[in-house]
C-alpha cells in the first residue's frame, strides 16, 4: 500500500476551500497516496445553534456538549459536512465514502469531564482495520467527529483531536492541518518550523491561541515513530506544489528526521 496522509480540513475554511485544494488531493491520490479526511465544522454548528436557540460556550477551547447541544453538533457534522465534502469530492473525481466516528466503531469515546464538559469525548480507541479495508478498495474515507462508548452514548470530539488520534491509530506517515490560516504565525510571518519547545513558549507567550491550540496540541500528541512530522497549512491557497508541502512542519526535533 502507498504512503497514508489524514488531512484535517477545518471548519473555518470549509466554506472557502480553493480549487487548488482539490487538485492538490488530486494529485496525491494519483501517485497513489492513500487519503483520509477528518472534518470540523464548528462555525457551523454555532450558526444551527444560534437557529435553535440552544445556548452553548467553550471551557478551553473545547465547546461544553449538552444533551441538546451533542444532538445540534450530530446533525451539523454527520448530516450537512460530511455529506457536502462527500458530494465535493465526488465531484471532483475522487472516490469519497463518508462516515461518522459512530459507524463501524471508528472512534471509539470516553468523557473528558462529564461535570466540566458535558459529551465531549477523547479517543479511546480507533478501528483502524476498518479505515484500511477502505484504503485498500482506493475509498477516500471522510471522517466527522462524533465516536460513542460500547453503550452507544455520543460524544462530541474535537476534531483537532480526532485526527491526530486516526493519524497515529492507522500508522500515516504524513498529518495536515488544513485550516484558515497558512500556518503558524508569529508577528505576522509563518513559523516554517517548530520543535515541541518552541510551540510551548509560543503557547506560554500568548502567541498561540485560540483554535490553534488545540490543533498544536493534536499534533504534539500524534508525533510517533511512524510519524514524524506534522504540517498546519491554509486551504485557500495551494499547500502541495511539485510533491512539496507549504506550511509550518510541526518534529520532535528539528534535524533528527
Ligand atoms: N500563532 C497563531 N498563528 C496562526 N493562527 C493562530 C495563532 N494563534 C491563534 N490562531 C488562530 O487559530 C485559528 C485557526 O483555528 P480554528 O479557528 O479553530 O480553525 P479550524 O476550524 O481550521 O480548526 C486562526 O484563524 C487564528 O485565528
Ligand atoms: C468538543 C468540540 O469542541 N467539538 C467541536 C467539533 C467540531 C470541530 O472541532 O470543528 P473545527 O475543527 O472547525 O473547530 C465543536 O463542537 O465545535
Amino acid at each position: 500500500m502507498g504512503k497514508t496522509i489524514v488531512i484535517k480540513c477545518g471548519g473555518s475554511v470549509l466554506s472557502d476551500l480553493s480549487p487548488s485544494f482539490f487538485t492538490s488531493l488530486q494529485e496525491m491520490y494519483a501517485q497513489g497516496m492513500n487519503i483520509v479526511l477528518v472534518h470540523g465544522g464548528g462555525p457551523e454548528i454555532g450558526q444551527m445553534l444560534k437557529r435553535l436557540n440552544v445556548p452553548s460556550e467553550f471551557v478551553n477551547g473545547l465547546r461544553k456538549t449538552t444533551k441538546e447541544v451533542l444532538e445540534v453538533a450530530e446533525m451539523v457534522l454527520a448530516g450537512k459536512v460530511n455529506k457536502q465534502l462527500v458530494a465535493l469530492l465526488r465531484q471532483h473525481g475522487l472516490p469519497a465514502v463518508g462516515v461518522s466516528g459512530v459507524d463501524a466503531c471508528l472512534l471509539q469515546a470516553a468523557p473528558i469531564d462529564l461535570a466540566k464538559l458535558g459529551y465531549v469525548g477523547e479517543v479511546v480507541n480507533v478501528n483502524a482495520d476498518f479505515v484500511h479495508q477502505l484504503l485498500k478498495s482506493r475509498y477516500i474515507p471522510i471522517i466527522s467527529p462524533i465516536g460513542a462508548d460500547k453503550d452507544g452514548q455520543k460524544y462530541n470530539i474535537n476534531a483537532d483531536t480526532a485526527a491526530g488520534a486516526v493519524a497515529k491509530a492507522i500508522k500515516a506517515a504524513q498529518l495536515l492541518f488544513v485550516t484558515d490560516v497558512p500556518g503558524i504565525l508569529r508577528n505576522g510571518s509563518i513559523v516554517e518550523q517548530a520543535t515541541i519547545d518552541v510551540i510551548e513558549r509560543m503557547m506560554n507567550e500568548g502567541i498561540i491561541t485560540g483554535g490553534m491550540i488545540p490543533k498544536v496540541k493534536a499534533a504534539i500528541a500524534a508525533l510517533s515513530e511512524s510519524l514524524h512530522e506534522v504540517m498546519i497549512v491554509s486551504g485557500k491557497t495551494p499547500f502541495y506544489e511539485n510533491g512539496q508541502l507549504h506550511g509550518t512542519t510541526i518534529r520532535n526535533e528539528v534535524g533528527v528526521y
